[in-house]
């Protein structure tokens, strides 16, 4: 595996309750660690994209590069149930100053890996970037199937894909489906009319993107979620942070003067795990830099661990 590395083994720490009861654990004593890439056959791989060059291609505010650790310290005090699926943390990608495409390609190629051999995959960007990569990998693990990928987000990023930057993932995974013959099945979820210009909507509504906006949410996310779900047989749920309100989620590069509630996307992510499609979920653009006392790496930690608590 290139541009990889494992994660130091002293990261995983949080508070010890193991002496009160067998059985008050929290993630950061159950975690699997490797100290080799080895995917598994069953479980959740954790997977890092330490990756910002996509962010400061795209103008944006670097600092996303950082986030994968600092999610992992977020995670590891949260609480552990015996029911969860085993949870594997598989190191992380770096890239190599802006050689973003070869970052891009190593994580594809983990992604690949661990889909595989039986894995789901949990990604911590890292930009936007991250999900060329990801749904790449997802994308040619299931060649034959119907994949949606469902992007929380504020943005479409559907901007032209000359080189690849945050705001082009969506573009290129487009154009890769086009290129194979396969379906392109992307919803855009809490997206902002304000923060997208016209060239973009027309661009989603040539590539016949489904669209719910952050005013509409609370009334139609739900149900049309269900049609998405009924159309496709794998789920790859990209959450960029920036859906969020800026007030809920300072820490990230374009924070949303609106945004969508924690709160009310808790049940979309709820019906999509409870689908029993989902095979793969990356939470990017979070931004540590910009974070306030830490509450935007909980929120965002949060997400991680009800996904990983629902998925099983
Ligand atoms: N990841 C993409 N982000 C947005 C950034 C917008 C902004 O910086 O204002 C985009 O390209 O549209
Ligand atoms: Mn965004
Ligand atoms: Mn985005």
């Amino acid at each position: 595996m290139t541009l990889w590395r494992p994660t130091p083994a002293d990261l995983w720490q949080g508070r010890d309750d193991s002496s009160e009861a067998s059985n008050a654990l929290r993630i950061f004593q159950t975690i699997a660690q490797t100290d080799r890439f080895a995917p598994k056959s069953s479980g959740i791989a954790l997977l890092g994209f330490e990756c910002d060059a996509g962010v400061w291609r795209n103008h944006g505010r670097p600092g996303a590069a950082q986030a994968p650790d600092v999610l992992r310290k977020a995670l590891a005090n949260m609480a552990s149930y015996s029911g969860h699926d085993t949870l594997t943390d598989m190191g992380t990608i770096t890239v190599a100053g802006d050689r973003l495409e070869d970052a891009q390609r190593a994580l594809s190629d983990a992604v690949l890996a661990c889909q595989q051999s039986g894995m789901r995959t949990l990604v911590f960007g890292g930009g936007h970037e991250t999900a060329w990569a990801h749904g790449r990998g997802v994308l040619d693990a299931f060649p034959h199937e119907r994949v949606a990928i469902i992007n929380l987000d504020a943005h479409l990023d559907l901007r032209k894909a000359d080189h690849a930057t945050s705001g082009t993932p969506f573009r290129q995974l487009a154009q890769y489906c086009e290129a194979q013959n396969r379906e392109f099945q992307y919803a855009c979820l809490g997206v902002s009319r304000a923060a997208n210009t016209q060239a973009l909507w027309d661009e989603a509504a040539r590539l016949n993107v489904t669209l719910v906006e952050d005013l509409d949410f609370r009334r139609e996310a739900l149900p049309v979620l269900e049609s998405v779900l009924a159309q496709a047989d794998r789920v790859y749920l990209t959450i960029d942070l920036d859906v969020l309100p800026a007030g809920e989620m300072p820490a990230v590069s374009a924070p949303a003067a609106l945004g969508v509630s924690a709160l009310d996307i808790m049940p979309v992510i709820d019906e999509i795990c409870r689908s029993g499609k989902l095979q793969a979920v990356d939470l990017v653009e979070f931004n540590p830099i910009y974070d306030r006392d830490g509450q935007g790496a909980r929120l965002a930690a949060r997400l991680a661990w009800q996904i990983a608590h629902w998925w099983a």
